[in-house]
């Protein structure tokens, strides 16, 4: 595996990874659809004005954005609700010990505010949110990749500009990685 811009270092075997088997799945169906017909979806990405596709990146990495707020909402309320219940626990618990005769149940409640020992129940809409996040996410990647086939750059090319911004420990072994004289050019 190696084209004109990448390179597997000499020795080593392409990995393989469930995520690339998708990945690469779902780029030759995009790859597919330059010749269908108007009833693709993906053809008319490809076929029509650019602006068509690139607005869509914009919109849907910004809708990424609105869902990532929406689980930050989703969590913070959860903590706040916590920390307003220790509080209201701790409270009471001081204003029972100040009574002689509830010293006892004041201690046995064992109720101080601790920021450590904070029970954050997760509602059922923060997973909903997170669901959300992930649909928005890979809406984000198949436009992308329509961008990536309209214009030429092959997944491995593709692989090859992100491994080559791993250092030689952090990269899988085999991965291909961009010529020295592709690097960072244009940008
Ligand atoms: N992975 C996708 C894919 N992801 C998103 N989309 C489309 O992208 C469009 C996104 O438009 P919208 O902004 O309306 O988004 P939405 O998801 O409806 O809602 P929001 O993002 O606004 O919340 C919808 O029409 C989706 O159907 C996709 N269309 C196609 N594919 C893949 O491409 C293959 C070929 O598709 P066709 O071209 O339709 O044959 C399909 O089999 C899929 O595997």
């Amino acid at each position: 595996m190696a084209d004109g811009k990448i390179s597997v270092p000499d020795g080593e075997e392409a990995p393989a990874s469930q995520i690339g088997a998708t990945l690469e799945a779902l780029a030759a169906t995009i790859a597919d659809r330059r010749d269908a017909g108007e009833e693709s979806y993906t053809h008319r990405l490809l076929a029509g004005s650019p602006d068509k596709v690139l607005k869509k990146v914009m919109e849907e990495a910004g809708e990424v954005a609105l869902a990532a707020k929406d689980v930050e909402a989703w969590a913070t309320s959860s903590i706040a609700a916590a920390v307003a219940f220790e509080s209201a626990c701790a409270a009471e618990s001081a204003a029972a010990a100040e009574t002689p005769a509830s010293v006892e149940a004041a201690a046995a409640a064992d109720c101080a505010f601790d920021p450590d020992e904070l029970a954050v129940q997760l509602p059922p809409e923060y997973d909903a949110a997170i669901d959300h996040l992930r649909y928005e996410a890979a809406d984000v990647v198949y436009h992308l990749m329509v961008v990536l086939e309209r214009y030429g750059i092959s997944l491995d090319e593709f692989a090859a500009e992100l491994n080559t911004r791993m250092t030689a420990a952090e990269r899988p072994k085999g991965a291909v990685c961009l010529r020295p004289e592709h690097v960072k050019r244009g940008k």
